[in-house]
Parts: C-alpha cells; sequence; structure tokens
C-alpha cells in the first residue's frame, strides 16, 4: 500500500496526557491515513489504553490536538466523536449483560436510528419501519459476526471470546470510519485469536478503518500495515511490522521491561 497516495484520517500532535506528576502519554503526533490497519503496541504500562481514551473522546488531553475527517476534535464528547464516525471496544468488556445479544447490537445505532422521543411515543409508521430495519441490520451484524444464533441470547451468557465480538458488532453498528480496538483477542483461544484477524480484515474491506492494541505479536505483526510503538508514553516510532521487528530502541524497550521485571521478581 501507498500510504503516502492516501488521504488523512486521524492527525493526532502533541498529545500528551498527565495524571498528577506522570506523563501517560506525552507529546505524542502520528497520522494514520485511510485504508491502514494501524497497531500500537509497548510495554504494560505504556500509556496505550490513555491514549485511546484521549483519541476517543473518553478523556481529554491535557495538551495536543486531535483532527478526526478533517475536523478538531479535541475536547468533544463521546457523543460528538461518535456522529463524526468513531467508536470503540474497551480492553475489560463492557457489554450490557442483562440484554440480549441483538439489543446490544441496537445500542451501538442510537446515532444512526433518526426517530426521536415523540415518534416513539405516538408508534408511527415510520418509527415501526425504522425500527424494523435497524433488526435486520443489526441481525446481519451478527451473522457477519457468526454469532446470530444467540441474537436472543442475554449477553451475559456468552463466552469471553463471544462477547468480545458482541463489542465489536455493537461498535460496527454505529456505521463508523474508523474502529478502535483495544486488545480484541485478550482471553480468546489460538483458533478464536486466528478467526478475529480474519474478521478484522473483513471489517477493513468493507470500509471501516481500524486502530488495534495487542499485546500479541504474531497477531499484530500479521495483521497491521503500520505499527506505533509507546514506551513510557513517548512514540518510539510509527513503521511498517518488519521495520518495527528489527527496530533497535523497541527492541531495548520491551528487553528493558522484561529485565525488569525479573529484577522485581527475584
Ligand atoms: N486514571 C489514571 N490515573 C492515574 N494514573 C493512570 C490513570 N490511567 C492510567 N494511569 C497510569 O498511566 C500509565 C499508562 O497506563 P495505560 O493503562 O494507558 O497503559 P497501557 O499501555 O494501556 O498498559 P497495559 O498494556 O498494561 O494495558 C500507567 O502508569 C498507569 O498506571
Amino acid at each position: 500500500m501507498q500510504v503516502s497516495e492516501k488521504k488523512e484520517l486521524l492527525k493526532v500532535s502533541n498529545i500528551t496526557k498527565q495524571f498528577g506528576g506522570l506523563k501517560a502519554v506525552n507529546d505524542v503526533s502520528f497520522t494514520m491515513y485511510e485504508g491502514e490497519i494501524l497497531g500500537i503496541i509497548g510495554p504494560n504500562g505504556a500509556g496505550k489504553t490513555t491514549f485511546f481514551n484521549v483519541i476517543s473522546g473518553f478523556d481529554s488531553p491535557t495538551q495536543g490536538k486531535v483532527i478526526f475527517c478533517g475536523t478538531d476534535m479535541t475536547g468533544k464528547n463521546i457523543t460528538q466523536y461518535c456522529l463524526k464516525g468513531m467508536a470503540r471496544t474497551f480492553q475489560n468488556i463492557r457489554v450490557f449483560n442483562e440484554m440480549s445479544v441483538l439489543d446490544n447490537i441496537m445500542v451501538g445505532m442510537h446515532n444512526v436510528i433518526k426517530t426521536n422521543i415523540w415518534n416513539i411515543s405516538m408508534n408511527t409508521k415510520k418509527e415501526k419501519q425504522e425500527e424494523a430495519q435497524a433488526v435486520k441490520n443489526a441481525h446481519e451484524i451478527l451473522q457477519y459476526l457468526g454469532i446470530d444464533e444467540f441474537a436472543q441470547e442475554s449477553a451475559g451468557n456468552l463466552s469471553y471470546g463471544y462477547q468480545r465480538k458482541v463489542e465489536i458488532g455493537r461498535a460496527l453498528a454505529s456505521n463508523p470510519k474508523l474502529i478502535l480496538l483495544d486488545e480484541p483477542s485478550a482471553g480468546m483461544n489460538d483458533s478464536e485469536t486466528i478467526e478475529l484477524m480474519g474478521l478484522i480484515r473483513g471489517i477493513m474491506k468493507r470500509g471501516v478503518n481500524i486502530i488495534v492494541i495487542e499485546h500479541n505479536m504474531q497477531f499484530m505483526m500479521n495483521l497491521c500495515d503500520r505499527i506505533a510503538v509507546l514506551n513510557f508514553g513517548t512514540l518510539l516510532t510509527v513503521d511498517t511490522p518488519e521495520k518495527v521487528k528489527n527496530n533497535e530502541e523497541v527492541i531495548q524497550a520491551y528487553l528493558g521491561r522484561e529485565e525488569e521485571e525479573e529484577d522485581h521478581a527475584s
């Protein structure tokens, strides 16, 4: 892929997020282009989730700017991000356990369903049509994810891997331009992880761009067009998997943390 020919999708400039004296994210800048799968890696505590929170409106940056689809989103709330076309999943699964799988997907559609409260209370023809269409779309998403047979099951009864799919489905339901996936393969077995990789590629082919955080290196090296590496909140590099794998600073960052952990253990 010739990234230089691509359109800018997300531009983060000098993003810093500070918690007291700790700079969890420190002056991070890069541009993501349409049509690429971008990975974010880094040792534990490197600032990956904090970075996700800041670029998706779940937290505000201490400094810096987030430009998404040409609009300055800095300081905007989650709904505004969602309306602009950004959706995300969470490291710790956040499905509505008591609700059916289908309803979990439909929750994600609240920004695309035009029906207002007045129409709902009147139960108009338009409202009924829109709801029927939403249910159809939700089933299509569940079919795509291979979990439509559980549509009426309470989401909390599903296995961990399937709950992750429900979260991805809910994100897809908002018809996003960009999905941020925070450790989507966590808790999945090998075959589920391979299947997930195919699903993510398929989502990409449907015109949805993807940023993914993962600890599973093989997964990231196989899946991503480019990988951004964070270490102690600082961006070490954004490059192709091959170049990242051989980057001396990256190798040192991981080895350094391993040695630190061994020292603590002994
Ligand atoms: N709300 C918060 N208040 C204070 N410190 C925080 C907060 N959130 C994160 N941190 C700290 O910021 C740093 C980065 O954490 P973050 O969870 O973003 O890292 P991570 O790379 O996602 O880690 P992991 O791979 O373990 O999930 C850590 O030192 C963490 O303890």
